[in-house]
């Protein structure tokens, strides 16, 4: 086995490029959809669910657990992966963009990020030194720098500001854990919101730095497609061709596609995981909710290409049935569903990169998941 961090780049198509990175519980093959696992859970499912779905990666939420069950508990039980029995590999994010959605009373200082937590209201501080205590402590095999996702519409001196404390965070988590201690990888992320210039210059800044990974942060963040992908194909190329990249909170179906096109080899959203739990149900004859009455009837399978468990066993009218009926099953096998078809996207489309025929592999699928998404 290769050492963590080890990443061997395969067979291309334009710049879209399909990867093997070695991590300390197991290679990843990219481009890769990960899961988003919330409270030291994928909502719903046990692990094994994630190793039938050939989940490879999970993301872990270090804001949530260092606030509940709380990091240093998790490291006395044996580190995140022995507590929740994933034995694959995790990526923590810094806790940092969730400081942004979830807490109240936040403020920003050049020592990091002071919030009072959404649970009970208690002060805490996340600095750069934190942040990567608290993965260390949860044991994760990749962790995020702390970095300010510069909100959607923010000036450019607000930006470029912004981009320079998030550089001088990245070389304080940089400094807090010795470039793969302990077989634990860090990624730095690149702000630099939706100008060209300071996003060519975070990312030099952060490359100077050096890490394992490069995100592109700040994207998905309201703005519309046509920007998001302005500025991913400005950015994207900018990050070293030999370490992994990274597109934060990415996405839908087409977004995926995108990202791939311009060379983004990992993704994480709450969009499938989320989506199931409204019912809404990503096939490959384009999106089902479930809830519609046109449904209570179908005694056809959701997908009849899907090969998960919802799809072998149930009708569309049980699903239908346990949606409206608000039954928790209904969550377990709307999530099981949505990340296979996720699972599978990606797999057909490493495999479309293999063969050189992507941009077709693309316009497939775009065709099934149209402008929305
Ligand atoms: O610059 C960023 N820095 C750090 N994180 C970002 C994230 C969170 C990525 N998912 C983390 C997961 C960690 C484990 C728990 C779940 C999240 C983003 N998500 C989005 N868009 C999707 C969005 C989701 C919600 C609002 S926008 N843009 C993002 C930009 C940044
Ligand atoms: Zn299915």
């Amino acid at each position: 086995m290769n050492a963590p961090g080890t990443f061997t780049l395969g067979p291309g198509d334009g710049s879209a490029r399909t990867g093997r990175l070695t991590t300390a519980h197991g290679e990843i093959e990219t481009p890769v959809f990960m899961p988003v696992g919330t409270q030291g859970t994928v909502k719903s499912l046990c692990p094994t669910d994630l190793q039938d779905i050939k989940a490879r990666i999970i993301l872990g939420n270090t804001y949530h657990l260092y606030l509940r069950p709380g990091d240093e508990l998790v490291a006395k039980l044996g580190g995140l992966h022995r507590f929740m029995g994933w034995d694959g590999p995790i990526l923590t994010d810094s806790g940092g963009f969730q400081v942004f959605s979830l807490s109240g009373l936040r403020r920003i200082t050049e020592e990091g990020v002071t919030f009072a937590s959404h649970i009970d209201g208690s002060k805490h501080l996340f600095s750069p030194e934190k942040v990567v205590s608290i993965q260390r402590n949860l044991g994760s095999d990749i962790m995020m720098v702390l970095d300010e996702c510069v909100p959607y519409g923010a000036d450019r001196a607000y930006t470029e500001k912004s981009l320079g404390l998030t550089t001088r965070w990245a070389r304080r988590c940089r400094e807090a854990h010795p470039a793969g201690d302990r077989g634990q990888l860090m990624f730095g992320i690149v702000q630099g919101g939706f100008f060209k210039d300071l996003r060519a210059q975070s990312a030099e800044q952060i490359i100077e730095v050096g890490f394992d990974g490069y995100a592109l942060g700040g994207l998905s963040v309201g703005e519309s497609r046509a920007e998001m992908y302005d500025i991913l194909g400005d950015a994207a190329p900018l990050l070293p061709a030999e370490r992994p990249r990274y597109l934060m909170g990415v996405g839908a179906p087409r977004d995926l596609l995108a990202g791939m096109a311009a060379g983004i080899d990992m993704f994480d959203c709450v969009l499938p995981t989320r989506n199931a739990r409204n019912g809404t149900l990503f096939t490959f004859q384009g999106k089902v909710n479930i809830k519609r009455a046109e449904y209570r009837e179908d005694d056809s399978p959701l997908d009849p290409t899907c090969p998960c468990y919802a799809c072998r066993t149930f009708s569309r009218a049980y699903l239908r049935h346990l949606y409206i009926a608000k039954e928790l099953l209904s969550y377990r096998l709307n999530t099981l569903h949505n990340l296979t078809f996720f699972s599978i996207m990606m797999e057909r489309a490493r495999q479309a990169i293999r063969e050189g025929r992507f941009a077709a592999y693309r316009a497939e699928m775009e065709a099934l998941y149209p402008e929305g998404e």
